[in-house]
């Protein structure tokens, strides 16, 4: 792999050792010799330890060369790499390019594809990947694998100058020991690395614009088993990632920050005495208006039929309203047959102006419902007197405001008298744990669409086996929905308290994965906590383990995993004894594991043991008007989450979706709806706007799958890649699907 970048490229690599010596250490390309004159190197001198591009003036012409710095461990010798290639520092072997092709903002996915690219560059025994935050003075380490080291690597931020990773967060520049040796220790951790075993350690920084935004840390058993071309490599992968790296970080960090409020404000919202209950949702009223600077806002209580409403509590500028039953205001009926946000402004034409708190001297005006168990039991409502009810940005942090209030308006039953009078003592039903269980199970099945007859019956199979602790092994062509049936499953069931962890084995490079599944023996390790890596089996004790892609398993980890069933305990990596764990099992396959029984890839009392309930879901190609409600759904979705007017389908639109066989199914409708929202002018999408491969459906109405993807792969070119993401699918599936219709 690394050979092909270099034998691509006119490049050579100079040594500068401490005396100002230099010494050429290999040269692929003749021409950079001309560069090496006495007064380029001192230019090269002056260069800082990162990568930068010169400009040399030699003989009659000018090269410009591209230069990179490496640190070469154990003395104080930098490595120079030259390149002639306009291009060299941004080049990437086309493989490692396509698979960053794909956009994703999964940060797991990020992760996992970022180790699968290094393993593919180089082979290592240890791979840690390391977030930096430098403004927050943090690190942390995103995923590490491999060989446990012997002590704890971890230094607090206040001494990371003294590790690998504080000279490069400092220089900017990888950094390798090619050699680890008692004499030559650089870092802190070096000993830890030379007692474990390690002789040898790369790390690079991953830059984003001017700044270190994580590390790549590699150690290996061999001494010399890094080269200078292995670093140069890997920062060229850091680099055409980083960009994705660093919004995944973020998206991480927000989610973390999200599940963490969120969890804490259940649980308050479990604790709150009944008769606190108002006086809560006051505060919060309160909190809310002073940080939103809105001028008014009040939760408003609506009866079940929803014909009425009564004032609960309110902060800033009063309301003139009673705490009492009235007729619902018509702007509240409207916010419940959009069931969504409504807003009003004076400024905006485009927002239909018939508030009558506009005429109260406010500008703006925002109505969120409260859902419980999908149905609105309350409308938090503000009112400025500028704009700012009507932006977006209010919208956003209303919707997330109510999402959070739920579960503690819950909690005021809302049927009409019932209300309990502002500070009354009366006691108040808690939710019982069947109610929250049924809560979830509404809301996990319900998110499945599809009313046709093969999907309802499928749902219903699916939820009457929930309850129960079988495995279920759940079948179907990829994109039909799998991962979503099993966490509905997952929280339709006993456990469904507990942790849903999905493992995709075909996702995972096939020497990660049982780390993966099983984890490490206890000792040092990321961010020198102690207990090992737990695997994602250990995770999922006493709650669901969704292994995707099972028929991918290698044969040693259907051995391992058979005797994670039957046993019921694992045994992490070097492990002295075995760790009891009860964990409820569903996997996925698009693949016949019955014949790969016969073929021997696949174990049949593995078999035996996964699908003692096997749930089949149709290809969207068999589920008739389904199409069209997902479509319709998907188009009603991105509307209201871009804040834009509907789009909906024509007839004759309606009739080539349902004609088309949808090989990428649910994925692909996804992809096709997205484009069609973006580029389809005005609110009705028409036959034309549809692409090619479905007005075809138009005329060839007895198209297989095999023609159809036929067809796309010629229209594409062959280019997998390009047919992989029109399909909504990873290039592994549809590698798999290709040699399933034999067209690889
Ligand atoms: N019936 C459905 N209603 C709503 N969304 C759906 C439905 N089925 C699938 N989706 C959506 O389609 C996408 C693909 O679904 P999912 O990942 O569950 O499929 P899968 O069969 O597990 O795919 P693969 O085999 O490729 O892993 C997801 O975004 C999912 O939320």
């Amino acid at each position: 792999m690394r050979d092909e970048l270099f034998e691509s490229f006119p490049f050579g690599i100079i040594r500068i050792d401490s005396t100002n010596k230099i010494q050429r250490m290999n040269h692929y390309a003749k021409q950079l010799t001309h560069a090496l004159d006495p007064e380029s190197l001192e230019t090269l001198l002056t260069l800082k330890p990162k990568n930068d591009i010169t400009t040399w003036s030699v003989a009659n012409h000018q090269i410009a060369l591209n230069v990179e710095l490496f640190m070469v461990s154990g003395d104080s010798n930098r490595l120079l790499l030259l390149g002639l290639e306009p291009n060299f520092t941004s080049a990437l072997p086309p493989q490692f390019e396509r698979a960053l092709e794909d956009l994703t903002t999964d940060p797991e996915e990020i992760v996992l594809r970022i180790v699968t690219m290094i393993s593919e560059a180089t082979s290592f025994e240890r791979f840690d990947l390391v977030r930096v935050n430098p403004q927050l003075r943090k690190y942390s380490y995103a995923y590490s694998i491999g060989l446990e080291i012997e002590g704890s690597i971890y230094a607090p931020y206040s001494q990371i100058r003294k590790t690998g990773l504080g000279w490069i967060l400092e220089t900017e520049a990888p950094q390798l020991s090619s050699s680890l040796q008692p004499e030559g220790f650089s870092f802190s951790e070096d000993p830890m690395l030379y007692r474990t075993g390690f002789r040898s350690a790369l790390r690079v920084p991953i830059l984003f614009g001017h700044e270190v935004i994580g590390a790549i840390l590699l150690g290996g058993t061999k001494a010399l088993q890094f080269e200078i071309e292995d670093a140069y490599l890997i920062s060229q992968i850091s680099r055409h990632f980083s960009q994705a790296f660093y919004h995944s970080g973020i998206i991480q960090e927000r989610s973390y920050q999200a599940m963490a409020t969120s969890a804490f404000l259940h649980s308050m919202a479990e604790n709150l005495k009944d008769d606190h209950i108002l006086d809560f949702l006051n505060d919060y009223c309160i909190q809310l208006q002073i940080a939103t600077q809105l001028e008014s806002i009040y939760l408003c209580l609506l009866d079940q039929t929803h014909q009425q409403q009564k004032l609960l509590v309110s902060a800033g500028r009063k309301f003139p309203q009673k705490n009492e039953w009235k007729p619902l205001d018509k702007e509240i009926a409207a916010m419940l047959q959009a069931k969504s946000i409504v807003c009003y402004s004076l400024v905006h034409t485009s927002i239909q102006n018939t508030d009558e708190l506009l005429n109260q001297g406010f500008t703006s005006t925002l109505y969120a419902p409260i859902e419980h168990r999908e149905t609105i039991v309350a409308a938090l409502v503000a009112a400025a007197m500028d704009e700012k009810a009507s932006s977006p940005y209010m919208s956003g942090l209303f919707k997330v405001a109510t999402e959070q209030l739920s579960s503690v308006v819950a909690r005021l039953p809302n049927a009409p008298g019932a209300v309990p009078e502002p500070n009354s003592s009366r006691q108040l039903p808690k939710p019982t744990r069947k109610d929250r269980l049924q809560d979830q199970e509404t809301s996990g099945f319900s998110r499945i669409i599809g009313s046709s007859k093969i999907m309802q019956d499928t749902i219903q199979n699916a939820a009457r086996v929930a309850q129960y602790d079988f495995p279920i092994l759940i079948t179907g062509e990829t994109g039909t929905g799998k991962e979503l049936l099993a966490k509905a499953i997952h929280q339709s069931s006993q456990v469904a308290q507990g942790p849903f962890i999905v493992v995709n084995s075909a996702a995972i490079p096939a020497n990660l994965l049982e780390s993966e599944l099983f984890g490490y023996q206890e000792g040092a390790f990321s961010g020198g906590v102690k207990g090992g890596k737990p695997g994602k089996i250990l995770l999922a004790n006493r709650g669901t383990l969704f292994l995707d892609e099972i028929g991918e398993l290698s044969p040693e980890l259907q051995a391992k995993l058979l005797r994670v069933i039957q046993e019921q305990e694992i045994e992490p990596l070097g492990a002295i004894k075995p760790i009891p764990i009860k964990v409820r099992i569903l996997s996925a396959t698009h693949r016949d594991l019955s014949s790969m029984v016969e073929q021997g890839e696949f174990r049949e009392d593995l078999l035996y043991r996964l699908n003692s309930i096997e749930i089949k879901i149709p290809p969207l190609r068999e589920r008739g008007q389904d199409i069209l409600e997902l479509a319709e759904h998907m188009l009603q979705f991105l509307a209201q989450s871009h804040d834009t007017p509907e789009k909906t389908l024509s007839p004759g639109a309606q009739d080539l979706f349902l004609k088309y066989t949808w090989p990428g199914n649910i994925r692909q409708l996804q992809n096709i709806i997205n484009r069609l929202y973006v580029f389809a002018e005005g609110s009705t999408i028409h036959t034309q706007d549809l692409p090619p491969d479905l007005r075809v459906a138009e005329t060839d109405k007895g198209h297989s799958e095999k023609e159809e993807i036929a067809g796309l792969l010629a229209e594409f070119g062959g280019n997998k890649t390009a047919l992989a993401q029109y399909l909504g699918i990873t290039r592994t599936g549809l590698w798999k699907k290709l040699k399933r219709l034999g067209l690889q």
